[in-house]
């Protein structure tokens, strides 16, 4: 694994939420009622959750995102500062509140309904203000909680300036050929493949878009096809159930082990890596890894 010492330059574009995280002993089936054993509020936010990974792993850092203005929407902002993101391209409405994610987590799996509120409002016209930092940037990554207008108008812009992009395509939604085209990587879940992709099956998905498409499961494990062979990693020492915010902390791993001139297999490793730390953690941020707690 090859860590340079010149500084990456990513440039996030998505949301930032308080995840309000409800830990239970079954998840609640419709129409049921479960009692809580703990609850928790966390920063959240797939877009903020990959500006504080990639800022952990020594990326120079832009965040573009829309908050409230709301004691919500200020602490996004100091806990983004505290983590060394700049947050010169947050946006405040007052249209809407800070976004929230409400979180029932049982034995490792979460089920996530999103309240995108204020996220809603970032538009091409932010993403446009921070034209000169596109130019220098090395690196953008967008996910799909924000509209999918300003994620094509993101991905198309980063490519007219010759950068590499990477989506998150969570939550999983259809994406057009545009956005796969001009994308350098995706990150999928296995069991959403067929609402981004469609229905075809997962190996002609990941042939016909081969180091391109990096298929994530619930074991923290990641499969793609290099072009010759389907290449499938897993940690060994890896006994970890999916966390919430574990395809965020790869997604950073992989967009900054790239930036660094890695082989596509060293970004997978890397990212694979780093999403199982995350799991040490409570909420989506707490566990994500420094730079420092590698050792290279
Ligand atoms: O990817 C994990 C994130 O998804 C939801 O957006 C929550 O905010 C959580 O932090």
């Amino acid at each position: 694994m090859n860590f340079s010492s010149e500084q990456p330059k990513i440039i996030v574009v998505g949301s930032s939420s308080i995840d309000l995280v409800l830990e239970t002993e079954k998840l609640p089936l419709p129409n049921e009622t479960v009692l809580a054993v703990n609850s928790d509020s966390y920063f959240g936010g797939k877009g903020a959750n990959q500006a504080v990974g990639t800022a952990r792993l020594g990326a120079s850092v832009y965040f573009i995102g829309c908050v409230g203005m709301d004691p919500l929407g200020q602490q996004i902002m100091r806990n983004l500062v505290s983590e060394n993101v700049n947050v010169g391209f947050v946006h405040e409405t007052d249209k809407e509140s800070t976004g929230t994610a409400y979180v029932t987590t049982c034995d490792g799996n979460a089920a996530i309904v999103v309240v995108p509120a204020a996220n809603k409002y970032l538009n091409k016209e932010h993403v446009d203000e921070a034209d000169r930092y596109f130019t220098t940037s090395d690196l953008v990554l967008v996910q799909l909680e924000v509209s999918m207008d300003v994620v094509e108008y993101t991905v198309k812009k980063a490519k007219r300036y010759g950068k590499k992009v990477g989506l998150y395509a969570s939550p999983a939604m259809k994406i057009s050929n545009d956005i796969i085209e001009n994308v350098d990587f995706i990150v999928a879940k296995s069991s959403e493949l067929h609402v981004i992709f469609g229905e075809e099956k997962r190996e002609e998905i990941l042939k016909k878009y081969f180091n391109k498409v990096f298929v994530r499961d619930d074991t923290n494990s990641t499969i793609y096809f290099d072009g010759t062979e389907m290449k499938y990693y897993r940690n060994d020492k890896d006994s970890t159930v999916y966390k919430m915010g574990m395809g965020d902390a790869f997604t950073s791993g992989f967009a900054v082990a790239l930036c660094h001139g890695n082989s596509i297999e060293d970004c997978v490793k890397f990212g694979n890596e780093v999403s199982s730390r995350v799991s040490g953690g409570k909420g989506s941020q707490t566990g994500l890894p420094r730079i420092s707690d590698f050792n290279f």
